[in-house]
């Protein structure tokens, strides 16, 4: 199992009210698949992902990645954990503005302690599988938005991680580019038996998931 979320519950205190932002989640995702996580607006969709990718601690329930309890590790614990082997991806591409595509991908493996001629060839490589090859030496500004994105899953690639998590990660893009980003997270999920994790409110890209978890009022619903 990649992801095993039991009974997860979060509320906020607001005022003398508190607001129950999830009730009771659970959810299971086998290694190797693509899921979506769906719903409308407000539903709690990003709270549940950053609670299932660890940034967020939930007031109930726990979280299983890969075999290992994330609510009850350390602080550093989970750091190193979700610095080896998760990998995340932003709507608004968070790319290091003065680096190169390739520089804002060697990032990712300078944090891991990789550096010099590896980092610059793992980099090149990881480029030219999301077809960015030629593109290693432009800025952000000199990229299109499906160009940014693709540097952004890179970064997130290059580490290899085991689990990807993506907030929107459609959601800047063209239809063109939307469907290239899905496809190759989707030939990941395949090739490298990856497990994506993705929130979305694009129904563009319903046929590349395995499967899609709708959240309504922070309760899972099923379809
Ligand atoms: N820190 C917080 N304190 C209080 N309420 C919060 C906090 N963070 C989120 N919320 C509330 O929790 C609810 C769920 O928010 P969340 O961002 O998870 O929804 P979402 O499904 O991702 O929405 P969207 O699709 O619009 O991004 C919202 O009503 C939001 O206002």
């Amino acid at each position: 199992m990649a992801i095993a979320a039991t009974g997860v519950e979060m509320s906020y205190l607001a005022g003398q009210k508190r607001i129950q932002i999830l009730k009771q989640v659970d959810l299971t995702i086998e290694r190797g698949q693509v899921q979506l996580l769906m719903g409308p607006s407000g539903s709690g969709k990003t709270t549940l992902l950053s609670i299932l990718a660890g940034l967020l601690a939930p007031t109930a329930g726990s979280v299983c990645l890969l075999g290992e309890d994330i609510t009850r590790m350390s602080r550093q614990h989970l750091s190193q954990f979700r610095l080896n082997r998760l990998g995340f991806i932003f709507q608004g591409f968070n790319l290091f503005p003065a680096l190169t595509a390739a520089e804002n991908v060697e990032v990712a493996l300078n944090l891991q302690g990789i550096r010099g001629r590896q980092a610059r060839q793992s980099a090149q490589e990881m480029l030219e599988r999301v077809g960015l090859g030629d593109k290693g030496q432009n800025r952000p500004r000199d990229l299109s938005g499906g160009q940014k994105q693709r540097v952004a899953i890179a970064r997130a690639l290059v580490t290899q991680p085991e689990i990807v998590m993506a907030d929107e990660p459609t959601a800047a893009l063209d239809s063109k580019s939307g469907h290239a980003v899905m496809e190759l997270l989707r030939r990941l999920a395949i090739d490298d038996d990856v497990t994506v994790l993705m929130v979305t409110h694009d129904p563009r890209i319903l046929d590349v998931a395995d499967s899609v978890t709708y959240l309504e009022d922070g309760e899972i619903r099923e379809k």
